[in-house]
């Protein structure tokens, strides 16, 4: 697997590291609010399971799959929910946990649908930001690392569901899309 990758982006070391800092930041704004910290499946489990590990508060999880990526790259724009929160966000602080911002789409319903539901307050955090591939108009509160238009993969983002398991963020080699 890791042969058919060209060049690593993030490495390990780095995201272990700025995860911490988002830990100790997120254990802050956290203090006493019992959030609920939704992941968006499936991209977001590695990055969440070693998050909320970095997080000292008292937290709920719950998650949602959607699905708006038609083909393996490219977004269809049309978000479907497959499976929804067990839980009621009405009143609650929710902190949503994500792989990739990209065009921004899946993260723009998701958020219209916490506000119509109620939720005291919506914040994102996600590991990877690429604002080159924006559609609508959407920022994080929290960041990990800005990454370049390009399509990339590892700690849970995939090129046809491989590649979730890479413990750094990479760009595959050309010869894999054909
Ligand atoms: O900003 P956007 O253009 O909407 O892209 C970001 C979304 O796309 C990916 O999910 P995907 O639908 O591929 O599901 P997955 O996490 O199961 O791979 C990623 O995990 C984000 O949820
Ligand atoms: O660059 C990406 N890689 C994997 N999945 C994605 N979903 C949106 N953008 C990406």
């Amino acid at each position: 697997m890791q042969n058919d990758i060209e060049k690593i982006l993030v490495s390990e070391e780095e995201i272990q590291k700025r995860t911490q800092e988002l830990g100790a930041e997120l254990s802050a704004e956290y203090k006493d609010k019992n959030p609920l910290v939704v992941g968006i499946l499936k991209g977001a489990i590695p990055f969440l399971s070693d998050l909320t590990k970095a997080m000292d508060v008292k937290l709920e999880m719950d998650f949602m799959d959607v699905s708006s990526y038609g083909s393996a790259m490219v977004s269809s724009g049309e978000v479907k929910i497959l499976k929804d929160l067990d839980t009621n966000v009405e009143g609650r602080n929710i902190l949503i946990v994500e792989d990739i911002i990209d065009s921004g789409r899946t993260l723009s319903y998701i958020i219209d649908m916490f506000k119509y539901r109620k939720a005291k307050s919506i914040k994102i955090v996600t590991l990877l930001d690429k604002p080159e591939g924006r559609v609508v108009p959407l920022e994080a509160d929290y960041v990990g690392f800005l990454v370049p238009n390009e399509f990339v993969v590892g700690y849970g983002l995939d090129f046809i569901e491989h590649y979730r398991n890479l413990p750094y963020i990479g760009v595959l080699k050309p010869e894999i899309y054909e």
